[in-house]
């Protein structure tokens, strides 16, 4: 569904993303993960055609991306981009109907004030319904900005939903519900990418991770293949250990002890 063949970008003489390939199919979840700076929205940004690359290929349903007419591709592709504020105030449905925009012309129609009801229910927000958005905690909107993005392609078989570190601000329970959440729609064929600094959850939730580092491809596959203590400190410049639970089928990562911290 997405292919992504040896793509560079650059900004004066920067090399933000440096011959990056990779392919995400219907129904997989791919986590970005790399250290801070390492290119992850950067390369979000051109699949999401927000900038172009100056070399290399992107294809979408077998088309390149610059083929597809904006509107088109709004159609059946979401983002939940990393800043989402408001200057003007909105109730939750209000701006949960956002999302079906690409969808009608005037009036939205039953189908979407369906889907707007259907997806507050999934993200946890109808209690939120008619509150002013700009009422709402960090993490609260972020949960409302999810459910908009949902809404966008809720009803698009294979639909594609772009995931700028959708947990950032959410306690514990969310991050693991929008995980949960990104994880079941990969499950109904929707292909979902998204950036995530939690190494835990990119492991246990990802059909596959993408590991970056200063704008270059370090690993692409399987959480075990690609979750190594090598890779992680290739990536992140931290030792770590990598633990083995039963309960979790996926390789979990704390950071080792540092030497300062030896008594
Ligand atoms: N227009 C630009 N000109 C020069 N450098 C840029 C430009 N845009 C981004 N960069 C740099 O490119 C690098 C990658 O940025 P990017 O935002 O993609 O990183 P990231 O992996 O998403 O980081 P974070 O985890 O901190 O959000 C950073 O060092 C950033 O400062």
């Amino acid at each position: 569904m997405i292919e992504v063949n040896n793509i560079h970008y650059s900004a004066g003489s920067a090399k933000l993303i440096d011959g990056i390939s990779f392919n995400v199919q219907p129904g997989e979840l791919l986590a970005i993960i790399g250290a801070n700076g390492a290119g992850k929205s950067t390369l979000l940004k051109l699949l999401c055609r927000e900038i172009q690359a100056s070399t290399g290929s992107i294809s979408i349903r077998d088309q390149p991306i610059g083929a597809y007419k904006l509107e088109n591709l709004a159609k059946f592709r979401s983002v939940l981009a990393q800043s989402n504020t408001l200057s003007i105030s909105f109730k939750v449905h209000e701006l949960v109907m956002m999302g079906r925009y690409p969808h009608f012309d005037n009036q939205p129609k039953d189908n979407d004030i369906r889907i707007v009801k259907a997806v507050m229910d999934e993200t946890g927000i109808s209690e939120f319904a008619n509150r002013d958005y700009n009422t709402l905690s960090g993490g609260e909107q972020q949960r409302v900005q999810l459910a908009r993005v949902i809404a966008q392609i809720y009803d698009q078989p294979q639909g594609l939903l772009f995931l700028d570190e959708p947990t950032n601000g959410l306690d514990l329970l969310y991050q693991q519900q929008i995980l949960v959440l990104a994880r079941s729609l990969a499950n109904r064929g929707y292909c979902v990418v998204s950036i995530l600094h939690d190494i835990n959850f990119a492991s246990r939730y990802a059909d596959n991770i993408l590991i970056l580092k200063k704008g270059k491809r370090i690993a692409f596959g399987r959480p075990r293949e690609v979750i190594t203590q090598e890779n992680i400190y290739q990536a992140f410049n931290i030792q770590v250990r990598l633990l083995n639970d039963d309960a979790f089928n996926c390789p979990l990562v704390i950071p080792a002890m540092m030497v300062s911290e030896q008594v």
